[in-house]
Order: structure tokens, then sequence, then C-alpha cells
């Protein structure tokens, strides 16, 4: 089956779409990725969403316009796609995560996705499945991480235990025992990009939006006492399952860093080179405090796998232990989320469970997402 996975992370930075022609179910599932493209938002919605993020307060109708207009995004993303690509016979559009609060205790967790499926089905004439992340919640999972079971299904190696680490907006592993022995494990690891994106955008007076190969940063040093405090913090202690999000590692925290980056006096580029630092002490921690044994490889995906600086910077503190990318072993390192998102769809049309509970913390596996099927077949936006 041709399926389509739309995707924007939590970096806000475009819809990532990918097509795949989908064969096998689980075991002997097979993902030819036929093409992708990533397209950025228009700025104006983008601040839109980075300000509802940061928790500015909204109407409902104005919430229910900006479902829309990401919906209407998202739909035109996927139309501009099929233009020079074959027809999708499905859509799996994971949205835009807006908000998101783990479970506590017996409280379920809290998570929302703008864009809404049935406008996406309306407008590209396309069934489409979307809200992932609910089914799994309700089953008292996080909801999140989702992307290790494509991870299980498709880079799980017979002698090597594998971590698989996704550097977005945030930062979250799979960890992938070699077949047939201990279960798979995952969580997010905490910041990827975000506090990075932030710092590059208020340092260039908004003329850029990320630190390209982590030029910048590389050309400080990371002051390591900070990190040693940011590190102190609840969330990188507190055992998986665990998700996290722009609420936490968005724009207050930004904000206290340069409250607690101000008696060191650092440079531009030293502030840079700290922050990078926390994305990857901060995931050398993680694997350290929570998994049964390290990795003999790791497996780097999403945008901050470009970044050379952080790269080196995990190559160092995890040597001996190759550090590599996922599109090195033939799955995209830039599409796999959206990949994701088609595979679950799919799933969920076959009537297939899409989580990983050992994962998120559910009590059971469940079907995950909504399916909108199409009424007026149109590709008119
Ligand atoms: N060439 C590059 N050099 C350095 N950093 C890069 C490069 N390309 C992308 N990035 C970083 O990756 C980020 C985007 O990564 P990605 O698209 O994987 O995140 P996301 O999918 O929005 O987040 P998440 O996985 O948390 O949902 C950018 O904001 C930027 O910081
Ligand atoms: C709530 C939410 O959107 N979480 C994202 C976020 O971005 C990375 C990390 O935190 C991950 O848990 C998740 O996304 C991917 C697609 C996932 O569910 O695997």
């Amino acid at each position: 089956m041709r399926v389509m996975g739309l995707i924007s992370g939590t970096s806000v930075d475009g819809i990532d779409v990918a097509l795949v022609e989908i064969t096998g179910c689980q075991r002997d599932l097979t993902v030819e990725f036929l093409a992708g493209a990533t397209y950025p938002y228009p700025s104006e919605l983008r601040s839109q969403i980075l300000q509802v993020c940061s928790g500015t307060p909204l109407s409902l109708a104005e919430l229910a316009q900006l479902d829309d207009a990401i919906a209407r995004t998202f739909a035109q993303a996927a139309i501009t796609l099929q233009q020079s690509s074959q027809p999708a016979e499905l859509i799996g559009s994971h949205g835009q995560t807006v908000f998101h609060r783990p479970p506590q205790g017996t409280q379920l967790g809290y998570s929302l996705q703008l864009g809404r499926g049935e406008l996406i089905a309306d407008l590209t004439g396309i069934t489409t499945v979307s809200n992932f992340r609910v089914g799994d919640i309700a089953a008292g999972g996080h909801g999140a991480p989702l992307v290790p079971v494509l991870d299980a299904y498709l880079l799980r190696h017979p002698q090597y235990y594998r971590c698989i680490q996704n550097i977005g907006g945030i930062g979250n592993v799979t960890y992938l025992p070699k077949l047939n022995s201990s279960p798979i494990l995952g969580w997010d690891t905490g910041p990827g990009n975000t506090l990075l994106d932030l710092a590059v955008q208020y340092f260039s007076q908004g003329t850029q939006s990320y630190d390209k190969e982590g030029a910048w940063a590389a050309t400080g040093t990371p002051c390591l006492p900070l990190v040693e405090q940011w590190l102190q913090q609840d969330f990188f202690h507190q055992p998986p399952p665990k998700s996290t999000g722009r609420e936490l590692f968005g724009w207050d925290y930004w904000q206290r860093c340069l409250r607690e980056l101000e008696p060191y006096k650092l440079s531009t580029a030293d502030v840079l080179a700290t922050l990078t630092e926390l994305t990857a002490a901060s995931i050398y921690q993680s694997y350290y405090q929570f998994l049964p044994q390290l990795p003999d490889e790791i497996l780097l995906c999403g945008g901050g796998s470009h970044n050379c600086y952080l790269k080196y910077r995990l190559q160092t503190l995890f040597n001996p232990i190759p550090v590599f990318s996922t599109s090195e072993v033939g799955l995209n390192a830039d599409f796999k989320e959206a990949i994701t998102f088609a595979v679950l769809a799919y799933w969920r049309w076959l009537g297939i469970p899409g989580n990983l509970p050992s994962v998120t913390g559910a009590v059971s596996e469940v079907l995950l997402g909504e399916i909108h099927t199409t009424f007026t077949p149109n590709m008119i936006l």
C-alpha cells in the first residue's frame, strides 16, 4: 500500500512528508521510501504556533482557526509532494504538538496535536488517520515516544545492541537489544535542539534559526559547571517511561538559562557550546542511568544528526562506541518520523496495535489513531 506520513515536530520548522510503499505487517514489514520533502511553515503561522506552545492564551474560536490553518498547510504539503510522485492511498498525519503533559500517578496524560485529520481528508480526497497519541494515553501511557516501534521492526540487529537516538527539538532514544533478548525500551532524553535554536535566534537577532552543522558552537568551549548544574534537574533523573516537550525545555527554560549564564560572562560561542553539551551530556547520562547495558552502536536521526559539533561531542563522550546515522543502514534519518506515521496509519487501517507498552508505559497494546474517510474527493484548497 502506498502511504504518506506527515509530521511537524517540536522544532516547528516545517512539515516533513514521506511517501512510502509498505508491504507485510510486523515481522515481515517492508517500507520502501519513494519520496520525501520538507515544507516550511508560513512565518506568521510558525510564530503563532510557537506562541501557543509558550502558553499564550487562545479563545476557542482562535484554537479552531489555528487547527484548520495547520490542517490546510499539511494538506497543501501532501498535495505538493503528490504532484511530483505517485498518489497515496492513505495518509497518516501526526499534526503539530502544541501541548504535552505526561501522566502523573493515576492522572492520565494529555497531548494535543493540531491539524485535524478530517480536514486533511476533505482537502486531499485521501482517507487520513490522525490523533495517534490519545489511544496510548487512554491506556495510561505517555503517548510518546511512538517511533521506537518502527525502529524495533526495521533496525533491530541479530548480534548488536543498538541505540537509535533522535535529536529533533526534543531528544529521544530507542534501545534495541539484539534479537530475541530483553525488551525494547525508549524514552525522551531531554532537549535536542530547542534551546540551541532559541539561543541562535536570540544572538543572531532573528537572522538565523539554528546553528548550521554546529559551526558556531564549535568555536566555543562548554561551561561544564553549568552543564553539571543543569543536569541536576528532576527530569533527567526520573526513570522511564518518560516524555517531555517545549513545556519544559522551551522559552521559559531558555530564559532561565540566560539568567544562570549571566555570572559566567561567556562569549556567544561558549553559550552555544554549553547548550550543545547539555544535549550531548543528557543523552550520555540517560544511557548510563537507565539502560541495562551500553549499546554496541549508536545511530542518530533527526535534524541534530547534521550538527557535526554535537556528533563530535557524542562520539567523544561515548568513545569507543561508534556513532553514525540511521541513513547509513538504510533508514532515512530526516524522514524517519514521517515514515513512522505512515506505518502507524497502515497498521490502524489493518487493525494492528501501534504502541509499545514497554516504552510508553501503557497497560496494553492498543490501536492508535482515528480514521477519517473522505466524502468529497477533491484536490482543491
Ligand atoms: N544542517 C544542520 N546542522 C545543525 N542542525 C541542524 C541541521 N539541520 C537541522 N538541524 C537542527 O534540527 C532541527 C530540526 O530537527 P527535526 O526536524 O528532526 O526536529 P523535529 O522533528 O521538529 O523535532 P522532534 O523530533 O522533537 O519532534 C532544527 O531546528 C535544527 O536545530
Ligand atoms: C508529544 C510529542 O509530540 N512528542 C514528540 C517530541 O519530539 C521528540 C520526542 O518529543 C518524541 O517523544 C515525540 O515525537 C516522536 C515523533 C515520537 O513520538 O516518537
